[in-house]
């Protein structure tokens, strides 16, 4: 999409309110924005534009899981397993969250785990990026560097884990439609579902 001057700026806007990123800032606090849902759903691009729009620090945990093992995400899977990935990711989320406030794009497993997901709930501010599943199949289907749709029948594999996890993403705290928009729109859509969660009156000085 066309980006500065002269763009009709028409909903949905692309652009946050300056005031929404002062809410959402606030609404954060020291804590990390945790993005959870489904390969594809966009956590790990929209997770850095809206850490950009909101000014602080960035982190994917399947970055960081490469990073600390020197290994890749598939690499990791065909060596040592799920289960093994799943303990390392958990102990890499543990780590993260005590640091704040930034953003925390999570692989789309991690929030299945019981332990994960509790600390992520007592700890950061989640958001689902929803989104259903012919978006998800368009963009995974692009690469294959997901190690859970090496079956024979990936899009059928992809539809399963939506119908198993869906009900366990909805326990995030915010819940914002992935689709094919704009990834910006989406960045700015995250900023003010954040912003809607911060209580404090406004006054005359805020404006
Ligand atoms: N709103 C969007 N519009 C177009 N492409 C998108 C959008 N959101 C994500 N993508 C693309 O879809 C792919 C998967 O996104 P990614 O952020 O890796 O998802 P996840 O981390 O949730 O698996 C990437 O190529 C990304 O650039
Ligand atoms: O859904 C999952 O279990 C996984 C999602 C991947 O991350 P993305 O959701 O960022 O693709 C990655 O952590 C690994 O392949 C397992
Ligand atoms: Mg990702």
């Amino acid at each position: 999409m066309a980006r500065g001057r002269g763009r009709q700026l028409t909903q949905p806007q692309a652009i946050a309110p300056e005031q929404d990123i002062e809410k959402a800032r606030r609404v954060l606090g020291h804590r990390n924005l945790v993005f959870v849902g489904l390969m594809g759903a966009g956590k790990s691009a929209i997770g850095r534009l809206v850490a950009q729009m909101l000014g602080i620090p960035f982190v994917d945990s399947d970055h960081e899981i490469e990073r600390v093992s020197r290994m890749t995400i598939p690499e990791l899977f065909e060596a040592y397993g799920e289960p093994e990935f799943r303990a390392l990711e958990a102990r890499v989320i543990k780590r993260l969250l005590k640091t704040g406030p930034r953003v925390l794009s999570t692989g789309g497993g991690a929030f299945m785990n019981d332990t994960t997901r509790a600390m992520v709930l007592a700890n950061g501010l989640s958001v689902w990026l929803k989104a259903d599943l012919e978006v998800l199949w368009t963009r995974v289907s692009k690469r294959d560097s997901r190690p859970l749709l090496k079956t024979a029948n990936p899009k059928q594999t992809l539809s399963d884990l939506l119908d198993q996890r869906y009900p366990v993403y909805a326990k995030a705290d915010v819940t914002v439609q992935s689709r094919d928009d704009d990834k910006d729109i989406i960045a700015a859509e995250t900023v003010m579902a954040l912003a809607r969660l911060d209580s404090r009156q406004e006054t005359v000085s805020d404006q």
